[in-house]
C-alpha cells in the first residue's frame, strides 16, 4: 500500500444526509484515493443506480427497497474483501439499520450538513422546484430525514473543503485499521 501505511480493512462506507450535503463530492474522491492506493472498491449512488432503475419512485417503500437491495449487493461485495462506498439519501433509520445489519462490516457517515446550506448550494435546482410543489416527497422539504442515531463518523460540509471531509474518512479508517 502506499506509503508503506499498514492496510486498511475493507468496510462498506455508507454516506447517508440531505440533497446537496456533499455525499457524491466525498465519496467520489475517497473512491479515488482508495483505487489510487491498490485497493478493490466500488461506488454505489443514488443517482448512478436510479438510472438503470427509472421506476424507483420516493415514497417510503420504494426508498426502503432500492436501499435494501443495493445495501445487500454491498454486504456481498465486501464479503469478498471489497470496499464498498454508497452514498445514498436513505432517509430512514429502520433501513440503514436493516443494511447495517446485513453487512459484516459497516460504516456510517452522516453528511450532516444542515438543510439551510443544502438549500442554499441548490446545486440542481431541486430544493426551488420543491419549494414550488413541484416535486413531491422531496426529502428535507415535504419527506422526513432521520438523523442517524449512531454514526460511526459524522461530517459537516458547511465550513470545509471536500478535501477536509475526505480526510476526515481516511483518518478514521487508518485509526481503526
Ligand atoms: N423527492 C426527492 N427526494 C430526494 N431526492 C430526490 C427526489 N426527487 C429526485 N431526487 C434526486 O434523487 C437523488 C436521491 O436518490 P437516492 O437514491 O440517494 O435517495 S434515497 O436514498 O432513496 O432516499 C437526489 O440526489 P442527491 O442530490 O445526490 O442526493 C436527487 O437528485
Ligand atoms: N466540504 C465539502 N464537501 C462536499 N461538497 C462540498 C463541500 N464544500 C462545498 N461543497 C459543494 O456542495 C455540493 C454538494 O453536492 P453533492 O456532492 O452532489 O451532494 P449530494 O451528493 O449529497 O447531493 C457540491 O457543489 C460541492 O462542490
Amino acid at each position: 500500500m502506499k506509503n508503506n501505511e499498514s492496510a486498511l480493512k475493507p468496510t462498506v462506507l455508507w454516506f447517508t444526509g440531505l440533497s446537496g450535503s456533499g455525499k457524491s463530492t466525498i465519496s467520489e474522491k475517497v473512491y479515488a484515493q482508495l483505487k489510487d492506493r491498490g485497493y478493490k472498491v466500488e461506488h454505489l449512488d443514488g443517482d448512478a443506480v436510479r438510472e438503470v432503475f427509472p421506476t424507483t419512485g420516493f415514497s417510503k417503500e420504494e426508498r426502503d427497497s432500492h436501499i435494501k437491495r443495493v445495501g445487500f449487493v454491498a454486504s456481498l461485495l465486501q464479503k469478498h474483501g471489497v470496499f464498498v462506498v454508497a452514498s445514498f439519501i436513505s432517509p430512514y433509520q429502520d433501513a440503514r439499520d436493516f443494511v447495517r445489519n446485513m453487512c459484516e462490516d459497516f460504516t456510517e457517515i452522516h453528511i450532516s450538513t444542515p438543510l439551510e446550506v443544502c438549500e442554499q448550494r441548490d446545486v440542481k435546482g431541486l430544493y426551488e422546484q420543491a419549494r414550488k410543489g413541484e416535486i413531491d416527497n422531496f426529502t428535507g422539504i415535504s419527506d422526513p430525514y432521520e438523523e442517524p442515531e449512531d454514526p460511526e463518523l459524522e461530517i459537516d460540509t458547511t465550513d470545509i473543503t471536500p478535501e477536509e471531509g475526505v480526510q476526515m474518512v481516511l483518518e478514521y479508517l487508518r485509526n481503526r485499521s
